[in-house]
């Protein structure tokens, strides 16, 4: 089960006719390539506009695709779009759920699309309330329910045919962060309990760092980045001590020392461990005459990956809401991190 793929991706392009005063095309998602194995749990992440959307709506065939091919459960998007409907759940952004449907209704209705028998789709129906936390609010109307309790539903909504690879387009977006933590605790039991491939589109990093096993990064139509979160910021980002002086003479003195970089009265210096590292360079530069005024390691999120890979911020982008900085002070001055 774990060599099957659940998506294969070749080539696949969408462009899409111009619509400003330029009137020129839009290449949304161009020469796309992925693969996604049974059970991974996939996030995919890239600024607005970035392309991630419209990549979902042509795996989900939703769009048509300009160029290229792929494969979604085992069925070709162009040739057997029904196959894959039938096989796959989607979740688009924004809630699907009818207004003034009550919420177990509206599953049984679900069921009764997909032309699941009726004693079928009551079992389902009662199996995901029960896992999805929705008993309390089963006979109460959509309309009258939090953010977070409609997302759930509309997770249920998207499960009642049991599908394989189960879409998401960002599902937290607009949740406070007692309601995200809450639904991707959701999100993490469905796929233990039912094995479920999960691709979903996020603005939240650090969702993504904690939860995805692995990471899709999107900029300009072009997947940039595919790995899990630690790979990528080892290998893209790294760790770094973070240290400051009374002066830029001792900054530099201590840049020297240290194999670091100094700007101003600040000094950086780049290391494998910055916390294993910071003892040492503390004492190094103690014996040196040369003592910080402050100290602190700095460990990278996915957005330094993001800068790394473009020189571009994904929050100066008015991408990421606020994140958990990674930033440990271990002075009594800690240098704020300015990103
Ligand atoms: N129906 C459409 N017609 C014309 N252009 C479109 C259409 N849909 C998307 N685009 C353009 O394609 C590009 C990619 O958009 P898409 O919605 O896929 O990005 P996204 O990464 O999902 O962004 P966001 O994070 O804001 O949802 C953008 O330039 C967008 O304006």
């Amino acid at each position: 089960m774990s060599e099957q793929k659940m998506i294969v991706a070749r080539g696949l392009g969408k462009t899409f006719p111009g619509t400003g005063k330029s009137g020129g095309q839009v290449e949304a998602v161009s020469d796309l390539n992925l693969d996604v194995a049974a059970g991974e749990l996939v996030a995919f992440l890239g600024p607005n506009g970035a392309g991630k959307s419209t990549t979902l709506r042509l795996l989900t065939t939703l769009l048509p695709a300009s160029s290229g091919e792929a494969s979604v459960v085992g069925c070709d998007i162009r040739r057997d779009p029904a196959g894959v409907r039938r096989r796959i759940g989607y979740i688009g952004q924004g809630s699907s759920a009818g207004y003034t449907q009550r919420v177990r209704d509206e599953l049984h209705s679900q069921g009764a699309f997909y032309g699941i028998g009726r004693r079928e789709t009551r079992l389902r129906a009662d199996e995901l309330i029960e896992s999805l936390d929705l008993g309390a609010i089963a006979g109460r109307q959509v309309q009258t329910l939090s953010g977070g309790q409609r997302r759930r539903v509309d997770i249920a909504l998207g499960l009642i045919h049991r599908p394989e690879l189960l879409f998401l387009d960002e599902p937290s977006t607009g949740l406070d962060p007692q309601s995200r933590a809450n639904l991707w605790q959701h999100i993490v039991e469905l796929r233990r309990r039912y094995g479920t491939t999960i691709f979903l589109t996020t603005h939240y990093l650090d969702e993504a760092d904690q939860l995805a096993e692995r990471v899709m990064v999107m900029d300009h139509g072009r997947l940039i980045a595919d790995d899990t979160a630690s790979a990528l910021k080892r290998d893209l980002a790294g760790d770094r001590v973070e240290l400051g002086f009374d002066s830029a003479a001792d900054a530099a003195a201590a840049a020297a020392h240290t194999s670091g970089t100094a700007s101003g009265t600040a000094v950086v210096v780049p290391a494998l461990a910055a916390d294993e590292a910071l003892p040492a360079i503390l004492r190094s530069l103690d014996a040196a005459g040369l003592p910080p005024r402050a100290a602190s390691i700095h460990q990278p999120t996915l957005d330094d990956v993001f800068l790394a890979l473009t020189g571009r911020s994904l929050r100066e982008e008015g991408q990421a809401p606020a994140t958990a900085e990674h930033t440990t002070s271990v002075a009594h001055e800690s240098e704020e991190d300015a990103a």
